[in-house]
């Protein structure tokens, strides 16, 4: 399949546009479903303005009706969680039989909504530990970062190992620049980027404070502090063994990063709907069901619901 691997973006924004756009620049045969910005990439294509070097696709496979796509090898969701209910509409449109579909999201979830929609299909779930924005339309902004961790989805949770479609979807990442490296058990990394994305996603909307302006603080370092610690106790009691070191990792990682917004406090500046379900409701009610409590977590979700519908209106 390698040679002659074709993909489909779902979801042509921050995530979506990047990745893709190097995967089409290294001469990949992707396709590309947009909404907004369809009639604007059509005809004018792809702007990536990317630290890493800047590029444009003039001319793009793009697309505004999944229907209207070819079947491709590995599809890849790129939609922000809050837009995964279109999924059903459009997935059984674009995976080939016996093709990957690859999450490439935040949160818990997205891959079980996926492989009920697609059972036949292999389902990988990547991790991105990317800063890109989409500025205007079809055009991306790469600021730092870009790695993507890459394992694959079993519905009983269990590590699935590396397996061979996990191996192929990583070599043409890697062919196409993007650094990848692959996890043996995604339930057990897509926990790990919680405590990060649990802590950070929603107090700096919450707080309306950049990550440096957190990490300066004692108070909100504290109550960063405090919600890494319950995702570590949750991911526990859901049989994730996460290391307590894990957390200082984090911080220290976070205090050498540059003054940063997570994509949720973007979403929230640009009136778009919050990612609540899948980083917080989700993990809150798997913990809780496992019989721990995250109260911490489970107030800045509230306090995200209330900001998140006040905003638009
Ligand atoms: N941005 C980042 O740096 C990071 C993002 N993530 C995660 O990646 C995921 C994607 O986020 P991101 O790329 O930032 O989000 P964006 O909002 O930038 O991109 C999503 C794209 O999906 C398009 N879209 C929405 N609905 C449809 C539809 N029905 N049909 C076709 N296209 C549609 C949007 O179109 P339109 O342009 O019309 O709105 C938009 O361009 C999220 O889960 C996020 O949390 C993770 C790490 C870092
Ligand atoms: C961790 C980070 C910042 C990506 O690297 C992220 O996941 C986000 O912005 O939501």
């Amino acid at each position: 399949m390698e040679e002659t691997m074709n993909f489909a973006i779902i979801g042509t924004g921050a995530v979506g546009g990047y990745y893709g756009g190097l995967l089409c620049r290294h001469g990949f045969e992707v396709h590309f479903l947009l909404r907004g910005d369809y009639v604007h990439v059509q005809e004018k294509g792809l702007t990536i303005d990317s630290k890493d070097g800047s590029f444009r696709l003039k001319q793009v496979n793009a697309y505004c009706r999944a229907s209207d796509m070819p079947r491709c090898d590995v599809v890849i969701v790129a939609l922000k969680t809050t837009a995964n209910d279109r999924l059903a509409g459009i997935l059984p449109h674009v995976v080939k039989p016996g093709g990957v579909v690859v999450a490439l999201q935040n949160g818990l979830g997205v891959e079980k909504t996926i492989q009920e929609i697609v059972p036949d299909a292999t389902v990988i779930g990547g991790l991105c530990f990317l800063c890109s924005n989409k500025i205007g339309p079809g055009h991306i902004h790469h600021l730092d970062f870009g790695s993507v961790r890459l394992g694959q989805y079993r519905a009983d949770g269990a590590a699935a190992g590396i397996t061979p479609e996990l191996r192929q979807v990583a070599d043409a990442f890697s062919a196409a620049g993007i650094s990848v490296d692959l996890a043996e058990d995604l339930a057990l990394a897509r926990w790990q980027k919680l405590v990060w994305n649990m802590a950070f996603n929603g107090v700096t909307v919450v707080l309306n404070a950049t990550t440096d302006q957190l990490m300066a603080d004692p108070s909100a370092l504290a109550l960063v502090r405090g919600i890494m610690e319950e995702v570590v106790a949750g991911a526990r009691a859901c049989g994730h063994p996460l290391d307590e070191n894990f957390i200082e990792i984090m911080i220290a990682a976070t205090k050498n990063m540059v003054a940063y917004r997570p994509s949720m406090m973007l979403d929230f500046e640009a009136g778009r709907e919050l990612e609540v379900e899948e980083i917080y409701r989700l993990p809150i009610s798997m913990a809780a069901a496992a019989g721990v409590a995250m109260p911490r977590s489970e107030t800045i979700a509230l306090q995200l619901e209330f900001l998140d519908r006040r905003n638009r209106g």
